[in-house]
């Protein structure tokens, strides 16, 4: 699906710049993509480089179309992207903030088809009750299905995710996975996103990309792959034991940090 090459990254800064990518290869699978990897890692920059927020070298490369090549206009239609952070207050509704995400599709008037869109998507976030409310009045695990809605209903090929159930609570990041997978599987979307609970990645994903916190890639595949003790050690510095359910699912026991304080 997604191919990135030999791609080169550095944040400017006043006095030099801080390298993030020295020449990272990495392929996503068609489906649901989770990137797994330490803070600091580059996950969140590699999203936004794929989206087209950086300029970088290299080239990353949708299906046989370049995406690096790609003006703003082609690339707002193929994907939707949310961030690890947006804004906190708004004077706007619940629906006018999510209508918004469909800007790129909207005519001049906004027509029965996009309420129906935003709508269904409310209401499959179970967020419909909230239509009407102020935005800055919600919580934060609210706000955070709000842009998440905001996300969905453009309807894009590809859809990437940073930290997408950080502020949900429990039973949201599951209901959250289980609507993601359902678009993928239903709708034939692409997903990538980035988590830090490896546990929910096992469970849902069907391909991971590990990077290391060198911003290098360190491994990929499905989960029962790449989620092994030897990885949590090298990776995170953890020991960890990794046991498997009935389905084959890994389940990671963490024991204790390996790092040097
Ligand atoms: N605007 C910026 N200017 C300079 N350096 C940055 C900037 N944003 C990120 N970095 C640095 O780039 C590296 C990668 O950051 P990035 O946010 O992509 O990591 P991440 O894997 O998403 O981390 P986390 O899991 O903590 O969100 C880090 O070393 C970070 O300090």
């Amino acid at each position: 699906m997604i191919t990135v090459n030999n791609l080169h990254f550095s944040y400017k800064k006043s006095k030099g710049a801080h390298k993030v990518f020295d020449g990272l290869n990495i392929a996503f699978a068609r489906g649901f993509n989770v990137i797994l990897g330490p803070n600091g890692a580059g996950k969140s920059t590699l999203l936004k480089a794929i989206f087209g927020l950086l300029h970088y070298d290299g080239n990353i490369v949708y299906g046989q179309e370049s995406i690096t090549a790609m003006d703003t206009e082609d690339r707002i239609k193929l994907m939707s992207y949310l961030p690890q952070m947006d804004v906190e207050i708004s004077t706007l509704t619940v629906l006018e903030m999510v209508i918004l995400g469909r800007l790129p599709e909207l005519g001049h008037k906004i027509s029965d088809e996009d309420l129906d869109i935003v709508m269904d998507t409310l209401e499959s976030l179970n967020i419909a009750a909230l239509a009407a409310r102020n935005f800055s009045e919600l919580s934060g695990g609210q706000k955070k299905l709000v842009f998440i809605a905001q996300t969905l209903v453009r309807k894009p090929k590809l859809i990437l995710l940073d930290e997408p159930v950080n502020s949900l609570d429990l039973q949201k990041q599951l209901e959250l996975c289980q609507l993601l997978q359902k678009i993928v599987d239903k709708q034939g979307v692409d997903i990538i996103v980035v988590l830090h609970d490896i546990n929910l990645a096992a469970r849902y994903a069907g391909h991971i990309v590990v990077m290391d916190e060198k911003g290098s890639f360190y491994s990929a595949g499905r989960p029962d792959e790449v989620i092994t003790p030897r990885m949590l050690k090298e990776v995170y510095g953890v020991i960890a034991n990794v046991t498997c359910d009935e389905k084959g699912t890994p389940m990671v026991s963490p024991v204790c940090s390996v790092r040097r304080v």
